[in-house]
């Protein structure tokens, strides 16, 4: 069996390079540009107005003679002589040879004429052409994940798209003949199946959305056929179940007969020790323990770095912290543990229920606790460092 850390150095080896895509940036939320963005203009694209007030060439003579008006959106060729002032709103063009901007709370008009009673600083309240960028400067570089404030500053420079990372395709194969939809009575001897709603939400929780699913019984033929199917729809494929050492277990056998390449099978962990990970050209495939929990966190350890890769983001794990226990906790199993826990600022409490079966602990959990497959107990107070989930 691999380590924790041989298996995500095999799928890191595996990985597929990140596609570029051209997208609208209203599509571009959450992506990472596949490319750096230059200015096409200046911004502000002219020298303009901060606040409402009077445009004037600064001068110690507090009265000054107004003879227009410029509001946002004129484009009037004022030329201002000394002692002339304009009239100005937020966002209007600053007249020519003007260069200070006097807010209205601090003139006293009179007639034509206004009166400052608080003299501006040269050059207050006006910001210049191109003071936040000039045209051709390096607006958001190639790695930069888009969030809002990215789109709105594209926007206001007539940036309508952009290149981005492509989202790879996702897919959720679910099987087990003891699996119920939810919806009618539960039968004898099924369960409700949770893994494909559970895993499709952590997707997209992630950013990962429009995930295909399926659903097979335990039967090779059935399952080879909707294997191949999968395949050909998706980039990466996760399928949940079916892949420990049962006689009723055939995704390993199927994967095998679609061509897909095994990298590797079973890891020291406890949960998700039956993970297999395989490759077929670019497409890629994770086998996930049926066993709910364990599910879940191959997921969070495996599945979405990798996808977080192939979609260009540099940071791709989960963020580690560290913090002290709150309980001492035995690891006599040889074995890489994952913990459900919770932290509370920087105690962190193992809940109780950490079978791969259980979902419950997981729920009130916003940690997994790492712990070595070497360390054989853990004290009451001692350092760990654990995956930070973002649940809130
Ligand atoms: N003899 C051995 N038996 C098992 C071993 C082993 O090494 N030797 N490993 C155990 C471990 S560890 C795990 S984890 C499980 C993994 O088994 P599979 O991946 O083949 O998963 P299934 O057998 O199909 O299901 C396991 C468990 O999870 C439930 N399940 C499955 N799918 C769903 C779903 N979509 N929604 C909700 N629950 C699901 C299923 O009913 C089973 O209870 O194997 C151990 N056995
Ligand atoms: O690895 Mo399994 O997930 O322990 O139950």
């Amino acid at each position: 069996m691999i380590s924790v850390r041989q298996a995500l150095s095999l799928i890191q080896k595996h990985t597929v390079t990140p596609v570029a895509t051209e997208v609208h940036i209203e599509q571009a939320l959450g992506q990472v540009l596949a490319k750096d963005i230059l200015s096409p203009i200046a911004m502000p694209p002219f020298t303009q107005s901060a606040m409402d007030g009077y445009a004037i060439r600064l001068s110690t003579d507090p009265k000054y003679k107004v003879i227009g008006e410029s509001k946002a959106g004129d484009n009037i060729g004022y030329e201002i002589k000394k002692g002339e002032a304009v009239r100005i709103f937020t966002g209007a063009v600053i007249p020519e040879y003007t260069d200070t901007v006097v807010i209205q709370e601090h003139v006293e008009i009179k007639g034509n004429n206004i009166f400052i009673t608080k003299l501006p600083a040269k050059g207050a309240n006006i910001r210049l052409k191109g003071e936040q960028l000039s045209k051709n400067d390096l607006v958001l570089t190639k790695g930069h994940k888009i969030n809002e404030a990215s789109i709105g500053l594209l926007a206001g420079l007539g940036v309508q798209k952009l290149k981005i990372f492509q989202t790879p395709k996702t897919g959720i194969l679910v099987t087990g003949n003891e699996l119920q939809v939810a919806g009618t009575p539960l039968i004898a001897g099924k369960i409700y199946e949770s893994n494909s709603v559970m895993l499709k939400s952590a997707l997209k929780r992630n950013g990962f959305g429009n995930t295909n699913i399926y659903n097979v019984r335990d039967d090779i033929s059935y399952t080879n056929k909707v294997i191949k199917k999968a395949l050909s729809e998706n980039d990466v494929l996760l399928i949940s179940g079916g892949i420990s050492v049962g006689k009723y277990d055939f995704v390993r056998e199927a994967l095998l007969s679609n061509s897909v390449k095994e990298v590797f099978y079973k890891i020291n962990q406890k949960p998700g020790k039956p993970l297999w990970f395989g490759a077929r050209d670019k497409k890629r495939v994770f086998a996930l323990p049926g066993n709910p929990a364990a599910s879940l966190v191959c997921f969070y350890i495996y599945v979405l770095p990798e996808l977080r890769r192939q979609k260009g983001f540099t940071n791709r794990d989960l963020k580690i912290s560290s913090g002290k226990l709150s309980r001492a906790q035995e690891n006599r199993s040889g074995k890489s543990l994952f913990l459900k826990a919770k932290v509370n600022n920087t105690s962190v409490e193992i809940l109780d229920g950490q079978s791969s079966a259980m979902l419950h602990s997981f729920s009130q959990a916003n940690a997994l606790v790492l712990i070595p497959e070497s360390k054989k107990i853990i004290e009451e107070g001692e350092k760990v460092e654990y995956l930070e989930l973002g649940y809130e």
